[in-house]
Order: structure tokens, then C-alpha cells, then sequence
């Protein structure tokens, strides 16, 4: 493909990708996988080249932009090879007229950049949610050591605080790797492998993960229980839940009941462990404002009426995993969010109405409310909001 050709292959995807968003269809990925599935003779340089330049027009865009091409237009200000190859040819776009519409730019759609002002996050956390993520995984403590996998990957470096990570170069085929296959590691990030640890999972204990979806968190609460005791896995979503079992069966844990969940009915179904956990994961539905790092296409998708939504259900599987806890037992909740709405404000409501719960200061990021944040600036993992809370005995 040519440049030009390159620059309107972008533009038709970001088009799509702006329509998906107001729909609710597609993610980003999505609609690019299928793209290219019929485009043959677009080579993998081709196909490089245009994922990248879409996701540099999302990251700049901030607000929905009117078209994908205002959105690459404004790439093209700052970038003369770029704008040359608005060329007219063929098969690339229209030349540039001069009083063209550009994306606004920015971090966010201005509602949104209110609220993360509220939350507290500077100018510099809020431009570090739209950066590059790094690519992390977690050693599988089941089946090897973190040491043993630096020998066999002399390109990954250890994560600067889990335990477990290794940070590999972007772009690292690591689903290809004989490592994963063979389950001696999983794709995780730094940030989500902190939080996940914040449930201090021991050998011997009865937990639950009740918003398990695919299980990335099950799995390491797994490892960390070396598959001696109870771990119940739960979620209302067939299809995620249903990668778990095989995702379980190749990293070795075997100690893992899945348990698809009706919403609504959650109580009923969780009868049987009604005031029996030792500890709780709540890895709640959100926004994922803390993962615009991997799905920058996600602050189009967001509304007010949606953040409502979640609220209310964040309310509820608070609600739920608390019948689940023993006295004295703890829960953990967790949202890939930086909106006080999902993390500060849901858990000062929830101590409110919960008086004799206490909270406990889990090990990582900074205080934040009765939690703690990790962000992608000042930690440099994903957005997490992370509380503790121990019930009475
Ligand atoms: C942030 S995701 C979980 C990610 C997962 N823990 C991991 O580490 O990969 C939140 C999950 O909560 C689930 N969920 C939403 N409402 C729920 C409910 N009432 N009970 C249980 N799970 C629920 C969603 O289907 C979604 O899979």
C-alpha cells in the first residue's frame, strides 16, 4: 500500500470506529481484525502502520471527532509526511483544504474531564491515561519462578513492584510463546496484578471471586492459594465465564469452581456460601477510565446514563459479596477506574451504611479516600482504585 493509501484505510476505520462507539457495536480491534480480514493485499508493515495510525488519531482525538479524517487531520498539523499524503491519488485521500474541521484534542469529552478533575487527578495523570501501555505478564508461581522465565526471556525486565511481572517490549507475541502455551505465564498488568494481591489469598482458604469474568484475577488468587482450599469463581456473563475453564486447565489451577451467576438473583444463587468466605474479590464493572491506555476508543463509548448504570451495579455486587463473608472475613474491591463515582464514593456509601466494617490499608498506590490509587503517571500501571474492608467479627 502507499502512504496515501495507508492515511485512507485509517480514515475509513476510524470512521467506523466512530460509528461502532455511538452504537455500542464493535471495539477498535474488532472492527480493524475485520478490516484487514478482507483486505489481502494489505502486507503486515501495511497493517502495522494503519493500527498505529488509527490509534495515534484516537489518543489525540479527545472528544468524539466529526470524521475520521478530522481526527487524522489533526495528526497531519504536526506531521508533514503525514499531510503529504493527502495526495488526491486514487486510492488516498482528498488534498487538505485549509479551513478543513480538525478534532478538538484533549484528554477526554469535556463531562469527563470534569469528573477526573473532581476525582483529583492533575493535568499530567489525566494525559498519562491516553499514553502507550506497556506490555506486562505474571509468572505462574505453580509452575515456575519469576527467575526462571528472565532465562529464558532475555528481552523482559522485572515489573518494579508485583512480585511476579516481567515487562516484555510491546508487540511481544507472547500468546505465541511456548511459555504460555506450556501455562507458565499470563498477560496481566502490573496494576491489576497489585490490586489482585491486595486479597492476600493463603493456602487453605474458602474465596470467592465474584466478578471473575475470564478469571485473569482467579487464576493468580490460585496460584497464591498453591490450590489448597475453595476458590468460587463467579459472573453473569456466559461467554467470559466460559474462558475460564480452559484458561485454568493450562495454567495448572485446579482448585477453581465456576458459577454462572443471573443478575438479580445473586443471593439465591450464592446461598450455599452465604457467610462462609474468608475473603472476597469484588472486581467490579466499570468504566475502565484506569485502561483508555489499551481501549482509548472507550471514552467515546461512555455516557452519563452508563456511568449510572454501573454505579448502580457496583452498589449491588458490594451488597452481595458482603452476605458472602464470614465474621471477621474481608473483601476487596476494585474498579479500573480513576472516577471517585466507581471507587472513593462507592465505598464511603458502603461503610456508611455498613458501620461496623473497618477498613484496612492495602499495600500499594496512594491513599486515596478510604482506598488506595494506582495510576498510569505516578505508578506507571494501568488506573486502579483499590479498598480493603474487614467485617465485624
Ligand atoms: C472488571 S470485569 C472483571 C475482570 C476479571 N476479574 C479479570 O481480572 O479479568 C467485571 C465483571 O463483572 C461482571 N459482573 C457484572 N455484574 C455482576 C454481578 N451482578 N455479579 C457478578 N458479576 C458481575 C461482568 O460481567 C464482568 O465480567
Amino acid at each position: 500500500m502507499t502512504p496515501a493509501a495507508r492515511t485512507q484505510a485509517a480514515i475509513e476505520l476510524l470512521d467506523a470506529i466512530i460509528a461502532s462507539a455511538a452504537a455500542g457495536g464493535a471495539a477498535a480491534d474488532t472492527l480493524i481484525a475485520r478490516y484487514f480480514a478482507t483486505r489481502r493485499y494489505a502486507g503486515s508493515k501495511d497493517r502495522r502502520a494503519v493500527r498505529e495510525l488509527v490509534y495515534a488519531a484516537i489518543r489525540h482525538a479527545g472528544p468524539v471527532p466529526a470524521s475520521g479524517r478530522a481526527a487524522v487531520l489533526t495528526l497531519a498539523d504536526s506531521d508533514t509526511a503525514l499531510a503529504d499524503s493527502f495526495d488526491g491519488s486514487t486510492h488516498g485521500p482528498a488534498p487538505i483544504e485549509p479551513a478543513e474541521p480538525r478534532a478538538a484534542g484533549g484528554v477526554a469529552p469535556a463531562w469527563l474531564v470534569e469528573a477526573l478533575d473532581r476525582s483529583g487527578l492533575t493535568e499530567a495523570q489525566q494525559a498519562a491515561l491516553i499514553d502507550r501501555a506497556p506490555l506486562d505478564i505474571r509468572v505462574n508461581s505453580l509452575a515456575t519462578t519469576r527467575e526462571a522465565v528472565l532465562a529464558e526471556w532475555s528481552d523482559a525486565v522485572p515489573t518494579p513492584r508485583a512480585p511476579l511481572g516481567l515487562r516484555l517490549p510491546t508487540g511481544t507475541p507472547v500468546e505465541q510463546s511456548e511459555l504460555y502455551r506450556a501455562g507458565l505465564i499470563e498477560v496481566q498488568d502490573e496494576g491489576s496484578q497489585l490490586v489482585g494481591a491486595a486479597l492476600a489469598a493463603k493456602p487453605g482458604e474458602w474465596l470467592v471471586d465474584l466478578c471473575a469474568g475470564a478469571g485473569g484475577k482467579t487464576l493468580q488468587i490460585g496460584a497464591a492459594m498453591d490450590n489448597r482450599g475453595a476458590l468460587l469463581a463467579c459472573d453473569i456473563d456466559r461467554a467470559r465465564l466460559q474462558r475460564l475453564a480452559p484458561r485454568a486447565e493450562r495454567a495448572g489451577v485446579t482448585i477453581v469452581e465456576s458459577r454462572l451467576l443471573n443478575p438479580g438473583r445473586e443471593r439465591e444463587m450464592l446461598a450455599d456460601w452465604a457467610g462462609k468466605a474468608d475473603g472476597v474479590l469484588i472486581d467490579a464493572p466499570c468504566s475502565g477510565t484506569g485502561t483508555w491506555r489499551r481501549n482509548p476508543e472507550a471514552r467515546w463509548r461512555l455516557t452519563p446514563d452508563r456511568l449510572d448504570r454501573l454505579r448502580a451495579m457496583q452498589a449491588q455486587v458490594l451488597s452481595v459479596g458482603a452476605g458472602l463473608v464470614k465474621p471477621g472475613g474481608r473483601m476487596v474491591y476494585i474498579v479500573c477506574s480513576l472516577l471517585d463515582a466507581e471507587g472513593r464514593d462507592q465505598v464511603d456509601a458502603f461503610l456508611a451504611a455498613n458501620r461496623a466494617w473497618s477498613v484496612e490499608t492495602p499495600t500499594v498506590g496512594t491513599p486515596h479516600g478510604a482506598g488506595h490509587r494506582l495510576d498510569p503517571a505516578t505508578h506507571g500501571t494501568d488506573g486502579f482504585f483499590v479498598a480493603c474492608l474487614r467485617a465485624p467479627c
